[in-house]
């Protein structure tokens, strides 16, 4: 745990905005989004009131996971400057509120998941928090550049709770949904971290193109494209969507490996000149947004 206390009792109290903020609100909406796809797309819908309930869930544990990841790294966070500005780093909130805030928004939504739909649901809610906290913030972040591909993992689970919490069950639509998050997150993240790799280098966060250089991190950007494209196109081949779903992935993953290919062939190292892959990331975001939305419009359209 960070030594230091971060706390500027002069800035507090917190409004709602920062609390807010703490829950990491524009990553938790393609969390929960690809979680309602998942649910939707699942062979059987539970009643409604427990459908948006469920959802409520996986929105209170993704906020809970943005919270407990803003008040471990409070340090690393006021270090970088896409981050300094957190309500915990700019001590317009103290850690222990964080903190409380975070479990007990985990808590909560296990246990509300569990008694709402399915307790498989809940183990695998629980399951992604402990991940996303203890796997990917604790141990790996600070260690390894591989640590978005393994912790990377908890921003998978979504779709696949979302499709437990219908059916109470695991199939194999949901894991190609989960395989798809999952190999998207290294071009997702790598886009990113290639322009912003000095935030990285100063916090001594070893991310990919800080360890390895930006050239290596451009091919790995580049080499998880591929079979991320495979594993979306996939389900129209397999008989587990239709054309709808299969013309419209293969446009997008077209595009994602154009724009990946423009990523690979950028020789700047000047962040300025990073436009391929300040697109890549932005498309990226579309990208997993339209694909679960065609899947849905596939599902219930065909
Ligand atoms: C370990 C895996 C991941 C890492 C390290 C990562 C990292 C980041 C970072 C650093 C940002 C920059 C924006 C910010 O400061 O808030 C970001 C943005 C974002 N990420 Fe990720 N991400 C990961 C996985 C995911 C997953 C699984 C999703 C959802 C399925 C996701 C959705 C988003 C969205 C929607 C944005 C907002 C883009 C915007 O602000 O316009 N990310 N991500
Ligand atoms: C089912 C469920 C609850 C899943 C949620 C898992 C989750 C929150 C996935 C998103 C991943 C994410 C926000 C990574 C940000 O990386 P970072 O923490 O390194 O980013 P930062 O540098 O902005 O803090």
């Amino acid at each position: 745990m960070p030594a230091i206390e971060m706390t500027n009792p002069a800035a507090l109290p917190a409004d709602w905005r920062d609390i807010l903020a703490l829950t990491k609100p524009r990553v938790m909406s393609l969390v929960v989004f690809t979680a309602l796809c998942g649910l939707l797309v699942a062979p059987a819908l539970p009643p409604l009131v427990l459908g948006f309930t469920a959802i409520l869930c996986i929105a209170l544990a993704a906020g809970a996971c943005g919270a407990l990841n803003q008040w471990y790294e409070v340090e690393l966070d006021a270090k970088m400057r896409r981050t300094a500005k957190r309500p915990l780093p700019a001590g317009r909130m103290d850690r222990q509120s964080a903190l409380h805030f975070g479990v007990g928004l985990a808590g909560f939504s296990v246990v509300l998941m569990g008694l709402a739909t399915n307790w498989l649901a809940a183990v695998l809610l629980a399951a992604s928090i402990l991940f996303y906290v203890m796997i990917y913030t604790v141990w790996l972040k600070p260690r390894t550049p591989q640590n978005i591909v393994i912790g990377g993992g908890a921003g998978a689970f979504p779709p696949l709770i979302g499709w437990v919490a219908a059916t109470g069950q695991v199939s194999a639509l949901a894991i190609l949904l989960f395989a798809i998050i999952f190999l998207w997150t290294p071009p997702h993240f790598w886009a990113l971290s290639l322009f912003v790799r000095s935030d990285y280098a100063a916090a001594g966060i070893p991310m990919l193109p800080v360890v390895k250089g930006i050239e290596p991190t451009r091919r790995q950007v580049f080499l998880y494209s591929l079979p991320m494209a495979a594993a979306a196109i996939a389900p129209w081949p397999l008989g587990l969507a239709g054309p709808i779903y299969g013309v419209c992935a293969i446009i997008l993953n077209f595009v994602f490996l154009v724009l990946a290919a423009r990523v690979l062939a950028n020789r700047s190292t000047d962040p300025a000149q990073m436009e391929p892959e300040k697109h890549l990331f932005a498309f990226s975001v579309f990208y997993l947004f339209a694909l679960f939305t065609v899947l849905v419009a596939d599902r219930w359209i065909a």
